[in-house]
């Protein structure tokens, strides 16, 4: 016992000494990021300099650590250095406890200010108004699709993608009863309740699921109502410490969410890049074809294509506009090539940026 105390003793002797380390050089590294800010010109937040910054971290990560806990913490360094340079405030969709917070945080640390939106509309609003400098916004999810109203605002607002976020869901039951038998009603959003009917007809089919407007609401109604509780994350059971009974109860275990990052202008070359645009097709036979063949052409792979009702947009002459990810940035010569040709055969098309894909 008295040799283990001593040893314990030496290793934390250890640990004092390279915390210590650890603290005068991330105090150096913030020492060069503020001088980086005061040189550079321009935006000073730059996604795809923190992507490779991330993606480097991961290539050399002796270990024991993993890759991903190894980023987690650069992550937050460089939250903390890119706060030294300009405080940023962030805007998503909200209120406090979603899953959106969780991506914004995810992606921009623990230093810049959140600013929860009431809806996606409020997230463009307030940075095309200058009260943020970016704004995050679910785009699409694994199991539910598209998020319309995002797109829509894609194709009318100025604004830009810069970066995206992917965010794995996992929807927790929380609850202030001490046991499932106990459970009277269940709030939660309605996509919420869908993505976990399996296990929720499993465990608790006989009470009543009372869809809301979101996660971090229904958790907040669970948090005061004897006999509630919610289904909702992590983040919103920590909002209102409401203790979580189940974890994990959704339906897909890969059900994931992308966000995309918009602001006033895209991102530079990363090495590793995605390239949103949205184009519109003419109602006759080949058209689609038309407009993608680009692509082959020019060797560029496309990663997702959506298709939507042009909706007061273009007048009735176009009735679908179809939204492509391609892999590359704009400015590398195949995309660049692809996107001139492109031009020429759709009636319309607008970048939405091009951005480092997501890192981890
Ligand atoms: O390299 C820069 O441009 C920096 O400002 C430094 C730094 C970093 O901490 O590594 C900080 C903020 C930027 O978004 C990117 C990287």
């Amino acid at each position: 016992m008295a040799d283990d105390s001593h040893e314990l003793g030496q290793l934390r002797d250890g640990i004092d000494a390279i915390d210590g380390d650890l603290l005068r050089l991330i105090n150096e590294r913030a020492k060069l990021a503020r001088r980086i800010g005061e040189i550079k010109q321009g935006n000073i937040y730059r996604p795809e300099r923190e992507a490779q910054v991330l993606r480097r971290v991961a290539e050399r990560n002796p270990g024991p650590l993993s890759a991903a806990a190894a980023q987690r913490i650069v992550r937050e360094v460089m939250s903390a250095c890119l706060a030294l340079e300009q405080p940023l405030t962030i805007a998503y969709l909200g209120p406090a406890g979603t899953y959106s917070e969780s991506a914004a945080r995810k992606h921009f640390g623990g230093a810049p200010t959140l600013l929860p939106c009431p809806a996606i509309d409020d997230v463009f609003r307030v940075i095309e108004s200058g009260n943020a400098h970016y704004g995050v916004v679910p785009i699409e999810n694994s199991t539910e699709g598209a998020i319309g109203r995002s797109l829509d605002l894609l194709l009318s607002s100025p604004l830009q993608i810069c970066g995206e976020i992917n965010l794995p869901i996992h929807h927790n039951l929380m609850t202030r009863c001490a046991t499932l038998a106990d459970v009277t009603r269940i709030y939660s959003h309605a996509q919420s309740l869908a993505q976990c009917h399996e296990w929720l007809n499993r465990n608790l089919p006989l009470v009543p699921r009372v869809p809301v407007a979101s996660n971090a609401e229904a958790a907040r109604l669970a948090a005061g109502e004897a006999g509630a509780a919610a289904v909702a994350g992590d983040a919103a059971a920590e909002l209102y410490a409401l203790p979580i009974i189940a974890a994990s109860i959704e339906d897909d275990p890969n059900n994931t969410t992308r966000f995309v990052i918009v602001a006033e202008h895209d991102a530079g070359v990363s090495g590793s890049d995605r390239t949103s645009l949205v184009c519109s097709a003419q109602n006759r036979p080949g058209a689609v074809y038309q407009l993608l063949a680009p692509f082959a052409d020019n060797g560029v792979s496309m990663s997702r294509l959506e298709s939507r009702p042009a909706r007061g947009f273009g007048g009735s002459r176009w009735e679908y506009v179809f939204y492509i990810d391609i892999e590359g940035h704009r400015s590398e010569p195949a995309v660049a090539r692809a996107l001139e040709e492109l031009r020429h055969r759709a009636g319309f098309v607008k970048e939405l940026g091009s951005y480092p894909k997501a890192v981890y």
